[in-house]
């Protein structure tokens, strides 16, 4: 595991641009293999779940090349070979390979997914789908094994019992080769699931809806793509450096930014009081403003996101008063908490409610970052504090924010990330 050294007391200032989106990225690389031609992406973000599902292409023979943002996948000679266990618990969305090789094959065997420690996160919701599909689901040790009768996937009208993102994609995955008509009803919004079925169409799929609470998919027996699909940006690593900006900032532009899907997180910065200039495709934070405390209660697309609890929390310790953040659905996402007492800060956790009150002195020490949005705020507030913070367990933020280390630099902020065998060539 990789170590990120970060200095206390700098100030972003310049520009940042924001890469594709990790949410899409990683259920657009599993949708790759429903084509019958090669695939391109572009604005691909360099982290390390794209290698980790590179490696889990590679396992079935699908070949993949990355370079600059572009991501070539080939899988028009793929094998249902057994997937790298490793690969497969590295992240969470490995768990889309269920319903894209459903959907390729009429069967699939995946381990049970990892992702980020972030409270109980089952997939009872995508099992039942797979199954209303006409698929049956055996779990046998880590793996779910999951098959078709010879009659294949056939379309059917499935109400979700809670709105989920994972479970709302997995099982598109699958509907889009089933046969005839799925109706999916309470389902996601997220701007990811659009990108998805975008990505779906333009190949050949027919898919209505998404972005709504109800999708309904037409199933076809082929897939082709015909260009390039370019990602959308991923709001959440925009909404990061947009908290950082108004909390250490002195001039921050963020580049490659759709503002609309970051409407709720912008109305609670705008509620705290700051300055936010909003274009078309960037917003500008001059920072330095005077800041209020706010309370935030997360909840799925178009809410508040779950993912930009913890980026937010730095900042709330810059307020003149005590905010509070209720995440409904990770009331377990605090793995920040305990880091961010021991360098100083006054944030405690009680029957599901996080309170955040101003921060008197932060001091630099050595903390985890147990998850990638606990890891990043703990970037925040290590900028905050007085000397030097070591983050352990740094792949953890490697895992979702594209180049860190050169989109800090670009902001005057110096991170450093350090290897085992760079520490061995120090000593
Ligand atoms: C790769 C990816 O896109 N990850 C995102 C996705 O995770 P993920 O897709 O895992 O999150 P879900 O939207 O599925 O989870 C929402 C809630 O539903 C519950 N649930 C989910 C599925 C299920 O079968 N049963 C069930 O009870 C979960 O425990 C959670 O409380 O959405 C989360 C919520 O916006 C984000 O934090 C993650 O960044
Ligand atoms: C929870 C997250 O990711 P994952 O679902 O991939 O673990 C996240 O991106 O904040």
């Amino acid at each position: 595991m990789k170590k990120m050294i970060v200095q206390g007391g700098q100030q972003m200032s310049g520009e940042v641009t924001i890469g594709g989106a990790k949410n899409s990225t990683v259920a657009l690389i599993p949708a790759a293999i429903l084509a019958d031609t090669p695939v391109r992406f572009d604005s691909v973000p360099n982290i390390l779940d794209v290698h980790n599902l590179m490696l889990i292409l590679k396992s079935m023979n699908v070949s993949s090349s990355f370079s600059h943002g572009i991501l070539d996948i080939d899988p028009t000679q793929i094998q249902p070979n057994p997937l790298p266990g490793d690969a497969i618990r590295s992240l969470r969305a490995s768990y889309y390979f269920m319903g894209a090789l459903l959907g390729k094959f009429g069967r699939a065997s995946v381990g049970f997914p990892g992702g980020d420690n972030i409270g109980p996160r089952p997939i009872d919701q995508h099992i039942k789908g797979f199954e209303a599909l006409g698929a049956k689901v055996a779990k046998k040790g880590n793996s779910v094994e999951i098959t078709t009768g010879p009659e294949g996937l056939q379309g059917a009208r499935i109400f979700f019992d809670l709105v989920s993102v994972g479970a709302t994609i997995n099982v598109l995955l699958a509907a889009v080769k089933a046969k005839g008509t799925t109706i999916m009803e309470n389902v996601a919004r997220e701007p990811e699931i659009i990108d998805l079925a975008t990505f779906l169409n333009n190949m050949g799929a027919h898919i209505r809806g998404a972005g709504t609470n109800e999708i309904r998919v037409e199933g076809v027996e082929h897939l082709n793509a015909r260009n390039t699909h370019t990602i959308i940006p991923d709001r959440i690593e925009a909404g990061t450096y947009m908290a950082f900006a108004a909390a250490i900032g002195r001039g921050v532009l963020v580049k490659n930014v759709i503002p609309e899907h970051l409407d709720p997180f912008i109305a609670k910065l705008q509620e705290m009081g700051v300055t936010l200039e909003i274009d078309e495709d960037s917003v500008y934070i001059p920072g330095g403003d005077t800041l209020a405390p706010i309370t935030i209660k997360t909840s799925p697309f178009p809410g508040f996101a779950t993912d930009l609890q913890q980026p937010i929390t730095p900042l709330l310790m810059k307020a003149r008063g005590t905010s509070t953040i209720i995440d409904t659905l990770y009331p377990e996402r605090i793995k920040h908490i305990s880091e961010m007492t021991r360098m100083g800060g006054n944030i405690k956790s009680k029957d599901g409610m996080i309170t955040v009150a101003p921060a008197k002195t932060l001091v630099g020490t050595t903390v985890e970052a147990d998850e990638i949005r606990a890891g990043v705020s703990l970037v925040g507030l290590a900028l905050m504090s007085q000397g030097q913070t070591t983050i352990l367990k740094a792949d953890n933020i490697l895992r979702g924010y594209d180049n860190i280390v050169q989109k800090f630099h670009g902001l005057h902020v110096e991170l450093r990330v350090l290897t085992a065998a760079d520490e061995l060539e120090t000593e």
